[in-house]
C-alpha cells in the first residue's frame, strides 16, 4: 500500500496494492500491520457500510469525546466525494479540509483520524460506501457541522441546497456558531 500525505497533517489517502489478471483484480484492503507500519497503530472495532443514492449528502459527522472516532473509508459502488473538516481547536488547519474523490475504480481509502467531521456527496447512480471505525457508534455523543456552510469553502461537485439530506443533518450548525470539543494535540498527528 502507498501512502500520499494530504494539505492537513494526518489525514492520508491509502493506495492499496492492485493485482490484475484475466480474472479480473486482487488487493489486501486492509493489513493491520502494514497500516501500523505505514499510517499509525490504529485498533479498529466497528466496520460500516451505507448505500445511498445519487444526489445524497452525508455528513459532516463525528462523535464527541471520549467516543470520538478515527475512520478509513472507501467507496466499493459508484464514487463519492469524501470530505474530512479539521475542528480541533488551536490546530493551524482549523476549519479546513480534505477532498478526495473515492470511486470503485481508483479503489482509494482516506484516514480520517479523531478531531475531524466527515461527509460524502454521491457522485454516481448509487454509491455503496464502507469503512472502519477505531470507536464504537455511541449515539449519545453524535455531533455535526453543517453540510451547508458555505464559509467551509467545499465543492460538493452537487447543488448542496438540490441535496438529499437525514432530518439529522438539516439541523448542524455552522462552523462559526459551533464549539468543538476537540483540542488540538501535535504528537497525535504527526506521521
Ligand atoms: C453511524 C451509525 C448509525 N447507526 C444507525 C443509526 C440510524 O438508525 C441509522 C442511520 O444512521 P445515520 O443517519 O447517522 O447514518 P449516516 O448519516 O450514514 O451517518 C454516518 O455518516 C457519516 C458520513 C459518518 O462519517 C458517520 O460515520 C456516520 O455519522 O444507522 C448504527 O447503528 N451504527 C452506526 O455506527
Amino acid at each position: 500500500m502507498n501512502i500520499i500525505r494530504t494539505s492537513i497533517e494526518g489525514v492520508v489517502i491509502v493506495e492499496p496494492r492492485l493485482f490484475r489478471d484475466a480474472r479480473g483484480y486482487f488487493f489486501e484492503s486492509f493489513s493491520q500491520r502494514d497500516f501500523s507500519d505505514k499510517v499509525r497503530a490504529a485498533d479498529f472495532v466497528q466496520d460500516n457500510e451505507s448505500r445511498s443514492t445519487c444526489g445524497v449528502l452525508r455528513g459532516l459527522h463525528f462523535q464527541r469525546p471520549p467516543h470520538a472516532q478515527s475512520k478509513l473509508v472507501r467507496c466499493v459502488r459508484g464514487a463519492v466525494l469524501d470530505v474530512a473538516v479539521d475542528i480541533r481547536r488551536g490546530s493551524p488547519t482549523y476549519g479546513q479540509h480534505v477532498a478526495v474523490e473515492l470511486t470503485e475504480e481508483n479503489h482509494l481509502q482516506l484516514f480520517i483520524p479523531r478531531g475531524f467531521a466527515h461527509g460524502f456527496a454521491v457522485l454516481s447512480e448509487e454509491a455503496v460506501f464502507q469503512y472502519k471505525c477505531d470507536n464504537y457508534y455511541a449515539p449519545e455523543a453524535d455531533g455535526g457541522i453543517s453540510i451547508r456552510d458555505a464559509s467551509l469553502g467545499i465543492d460538493w461537485r452537487i447543488p448542496a441546497e438540490e441535496a438529499i439530506l437525514s432530518e439529522k443533518d438539516t439541523r448542524h450548525p455552522l462552523l462559526r456558531d459551533f464549539i468543538s470539543p476537540f483540542d488540538y494535540n501535535e504528537d497525535l498527528y504527526k506521521l
